[in-house]
């Protein structure tokens, strides 16, 4: 992207010294929803930015790729959003936490732009561009999926209408899902795994997983729902908006209690007089859904538990992905056959299993064998937050 010409310098001595972000790891695709679906889960990476006089230097605890100069990509991530803001800093000091695992398949180059963006658009002042955020990260990291997710929290489903830019639905996912995740040792890049894909798919096999995509969608809402507990719709956020613009809080029924999540991570700390925070993923004064109707649950239908099995099979992705990877293969075959909604996350070779109570979640974690580290991730369903650190 060119930087304005004109481009006011930041120095080290405004106000607003520092930016500090924390952002989720995401699970992209859930099954079907390739490119296009996303889980927020609750394993952060966290980020310092501070304008300096003169220089970049670059920290790093845990996840380390050993990248020290313009080529990292929260260092990119933020060029790209201080251009777009018209500014150029001084100097930078970033100081990253890690704890994403990177090319597993569980958003870390999304972690790294969202965050390296929303950074730049806190420094440059005023209240962060979420919209602007959303597009830039899109076009950085070349599909929406994990971006969404990771910017807004819960279950995204991203889309592009023609050129316009980018669009995302969100919604919370039921209370009692339980994502369990299962890491193996050895990465593989999304570009590696892209490349196993078929520039086409058989008529039958796109018509069988846009409906197991639908399905999917309709799970992840908590539906179909019985007439008591009231029906969810989901939110759309659109661009000039600071978030969605409706929320799914409409219903009372079991599955769609609220609760924040500020201080589960230790986060709330930060939140004193000098700090200012903002979290995409829930504007102030978000307003109530409109309902969209009820589907009463009748001897024979489908709860969303029972939908999410069939709801994450794939023609489009996975059989193409998955020889590559006999440990993930195997894996998802014995969640499967043990009944877990288990799939391959993002671009692999991680495994996400969405149980969908505790037991599931502990029958899951049986399944693991020796070749994979597990996880019990919570659903984020904040998205993520910058805090503005004022001198
Ligand atoms: N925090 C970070 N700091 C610097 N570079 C990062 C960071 N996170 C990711 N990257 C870069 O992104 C690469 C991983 O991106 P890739 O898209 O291949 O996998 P992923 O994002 O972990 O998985 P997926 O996109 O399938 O969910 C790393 O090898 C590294 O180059
Ligand atoms: N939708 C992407 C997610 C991984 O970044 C893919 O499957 O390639």
């Amino acid at each position: 992207m060119n930087r304005p010409a004109a481009a006011p310098l930041l120095a080290a001595s405004r106000t607003a010294q520092a930016a500090r972000v924390r952002v989720p790891a995401t699970s992209a695709n859930l099954g079907p929803g390739f490119d296009a679906c996303g889980l927020a889960l609750g394993l952060y990476d966290e980020l310092t930015v501070t304008v300096t006089g003169a220089g970049l230097s670059i920290e790093v605890t845990g996840e380390d790729d050993g990248v020290r100069d313009e080529t990292h990509l929260v260092v990119r991530a933020l060029r790209a959003g201080f251009a777009a803001a018209g500014i150029t800093p001084a100097g930078i000091r970033l100081n990253c936490v890690n704890r994403i695992p990177h090319g597993r398949g569980l958003g870390s180059s999304a972690a790294a732009i969202v965050g390296g963006l929303l950074a730049a658009s806190a420094l440059g002042g005023g209240r962060p561009d979420i919209p602007e955020v959303f597009t830039l990260a899109c076009r950085l990291e070349g599909h929406p999926d994990n971006v969404a997710a990771a910017l807004y929290g819960g279950f995204t489903i991203a889309w592009h209408d023609s050129d316009g830019p980018p669009r995302v639905a969100r919604t919370d996912p039921p209370e009692d899902l339980r994502p369990v995740v299962f890491v193996p040792t050895r990465r593989q890049s999304t570009a590696q795994s892209r490349v196993a894909l078929p520039a086409g798919v058989p008529h039958a096999d796109a018509a069988m997983s846009a409906g197991r995509a639908a399905l999917l969608a309709m799970a992840m809402s908590g539906g179909p729902r019985p007439r008591s507990g009231g029906a969810g719709t989901a939110a759309v956020a659109s661009p000039g908006t600071p978030g969605p613009e409706n929320n799914d809080r409409a219903a009372a029924g079991p599955g769609n209690g609220r609760r924040r999540g500020d201080g589960q991570n230790g986060y709330a700390g930060l939140a004193d007089d000098r700090l200012a925070g903002f979290s995409a993923g829930r504007p102030a004064g978000s307003q109530t859904g409109k309902q969209v109707g009820n589907q009463h649950v009748r001897p024979g239908a489908v709860s969303w538990r029972d939908a999410l099995l069939a709801a994450v099979d794939d023609r489009l992705h996975q059989p193409y992905r998955l020889p590559s990877m006999p440990e993930t293969s195997d894996l998802l075959a014995r969640l499967r056959a043990a009944g877990l909604a288990a799939v391959l996350s993002g671009s692999g070779p991680t495994v996400l299993a969405l149980a969908v109570d505790q037991d599931q979640a502990a029958l899951a974690r049986t399944c693991a064998g020796s070749d994979f580290s597990v996880f019990d991730l919570p659903v984020d369903r904040d998205g993520a937050r910058v805090e503005l650190v004022v001198g």
